[in-house]
């Protein structure tokens, strides 16, 4: 199959790769110019675990081409794939603006039956003004069609192979059967719906999972009053089959480019129908307060922050990513800069993303972890990178003032902190360092 994609973004370049891998002809377009140039040299603008070899594979075997000009691609393609942008407006609604220049200068090109498929997260009915652009501007015969994307970053190429479901939201028979003959070889579980579904499928499904995290971090904040493990209780609740165990690592809340941004939309979305989403908003409130909890808990062990070094670990909104979109770090660092601290920051990977939008002369920069924590009086951890969790606490606790630890994502176990002298404080784990039966068992 002839494909075009829109866009060379986490989504688009993943898919293009992905659709390349199993032996469609991809064009992947995108109009920052850098961005392509990077691409033609065999370099890569993100960083996305396995997606460079694949990319170089498929490139190599001529199914894999990138382009700044969309119209040749366009006029060849059976698809074309629009994966852009959908940023926040103030609002909280979806700016909508590269969508629909995207669907203008697809219409102009479209030569023959094309299906036009919307893969970015759109609020729903924005199919319906895709296909009226597009009608307005060709008289070439056309379908669109909603295919949202559920991969997650730091594992995308994984998901884009092992999909828990795949959705396709369609209005007609032509359409649908191109597109189950393009996504059968990535699973059998490919939901057929209508558009308007589909494209809400894709909102309720991060809502839900943002909904779980702040669920599991309430729970933490009561654990944290009553001396309960959080970590135990989501082990009990998520045996569960009915609730799961995916989702409730308690921590410092979600970032990224996705949840805040879908989570806001959501509730406009409602709000447009004269909905009041309760739920959402809470859901929302909850993930801001739990950022502070992890300063609160700085300040409880240090009594002020004034003059004193922390290191922090992790500036990326989640691990094997250098992505810092919405990232806990860009609000959790400047405020330990307001209370007068001196942040020693480390991250493998998005240190320079985040020095981008967030610099200090108090920061300084580190090029390990273990010299992030010299002369530090709290280390606090804030993505669960790897390499932090199997650090040798022992080592960091040599080189620090004063040994306190704060887990902003609950990853160390009792053991390997009875081992050090570490003043530990977790998410939600009071219980954790008690000599308890389950401490004793853990
Ligand atoms: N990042 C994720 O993990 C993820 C996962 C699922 C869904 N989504 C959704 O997918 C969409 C894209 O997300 P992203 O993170 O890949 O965005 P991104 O900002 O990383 O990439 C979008 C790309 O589109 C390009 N672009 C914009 N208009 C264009 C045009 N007219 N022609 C050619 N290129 C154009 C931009 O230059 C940019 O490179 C969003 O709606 C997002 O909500 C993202
Ligand atoms: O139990 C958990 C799980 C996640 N998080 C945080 O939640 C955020 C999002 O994590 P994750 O979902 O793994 O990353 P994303 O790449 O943002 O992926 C989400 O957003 C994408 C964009 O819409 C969707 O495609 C994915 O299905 C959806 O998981 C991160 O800050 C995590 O630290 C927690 O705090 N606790």
């Amino acid at each position: 199959m002839n494909i075009t994609v829109i866009g060379t973004g986490y989504v688009g370049l993943v898919s293009g790769v992905c659709f390349s891998e199993i032996g469609n002809n991809v064009r992947c377009v995108d109009k920052i110019a850098s961005k392509i140039e990077t691409l033609q040299s065999g370099g890569i603008p993100i960083y996305e675990p396995g997606l460079q070899e694949m990319m170089m594979k498929n490139v190599e075997a001529g199914r894999l081409t990138f382009t700044t000009d969309l119209s040749g691609p366009v006029s060849e393609s059976d698809l074309v794939i629009i994966a852009v942008g959908t940023p926040p407006l103030p609002s909280g609604e979806a700016d909508l603006q590269y969508i629909e220049a995207a669907a203008r200068e697809i219409a102009l090109s479209m030569k023959g039956y094309t299906v036009v498929a919307v893969k970015s997260t759109v609020p729903v009915g924005t199919n319906e003004r895709v296909n009226s652009i597009i009608a307005s501007l060709t008289d070439q015969p056309f379908d669109t069609a909603s295919i949202p994307e559920f991969l997650r970053e730091g594992s995308a190429v994984k998901d884009a192979f092992n999909p828990d479901r795949l959705v396709l939201g369609v209005q007609t028979q032509q359409a649908a059967d191109l597109l189950l003959e393009l996504h059968r070889p990535l699973t059998e579980n490919l939901v057929v719906t209508d558009i308007r579904s589909a494209e809400m499928i894709k909102y309720a499904s991060n809502a839900f999972l943002a909904t779980k995290i702040s669920f599991i971090n309430e729970i933490a904040n009561i654990c944290d009053k009553v001396g309960a493990d959080v970590d135990e209780v989501a082990k009990g609740m998520g045996l569960d089959r009915r609730i799961g165990p995916s989702f409730l690592n308690a921590g410092i809340g979600y970032g990224g480019s996705c949840f805040p941004k879908d989570t806001h939309a959501l509730i406009q979305i409602a709000g447009n129908v004269e909905y009041d989403f309760k739920l959402l908003k809470s859901v929302v409130e909850v993930n801001q307060a739990q950022r502070w909890g992890i300063v609160d808990k700085l300040l409880e062990a240090l009594g002020t922050l004034q003059g004193k070094k922390i290191a922090v670990w992790g500036l990326a909104f989640k691990p094997d990513t250098d992505d810092i979109r919405e990232a806990p770090s860009l609000e959790i660092v400047p405020k330990l800069v307001e209370f007068g601290a001196l942040p020693q920051v480390f991250d493998p990977v998005a240190a320079e993303n985040f020095r981008r939008e967030y610099d200090h002369e108090s920061i300084t920069f580190a090029e390990s972890a273990l010299e992030a924590a010299r002369g530090c009086d709290a280390v606090c951890l804030l993505t669960e990178w790897g390499e932090f969790v199997n650090i040798d606490l022992k080592e960091v606790e040599a080189v620090m003032n004063q040994s306190v630890l704060v887990d902003g994502r609950n990853v160390y176990t009792a053991q390997r902190v009875k081992e050090t002298g570490f003043d530990y404080h977790s998410m939600g784990r009071p219980a954790l360092l008690r000599d308890s039966f389950i401490a004793t068992q853990s």
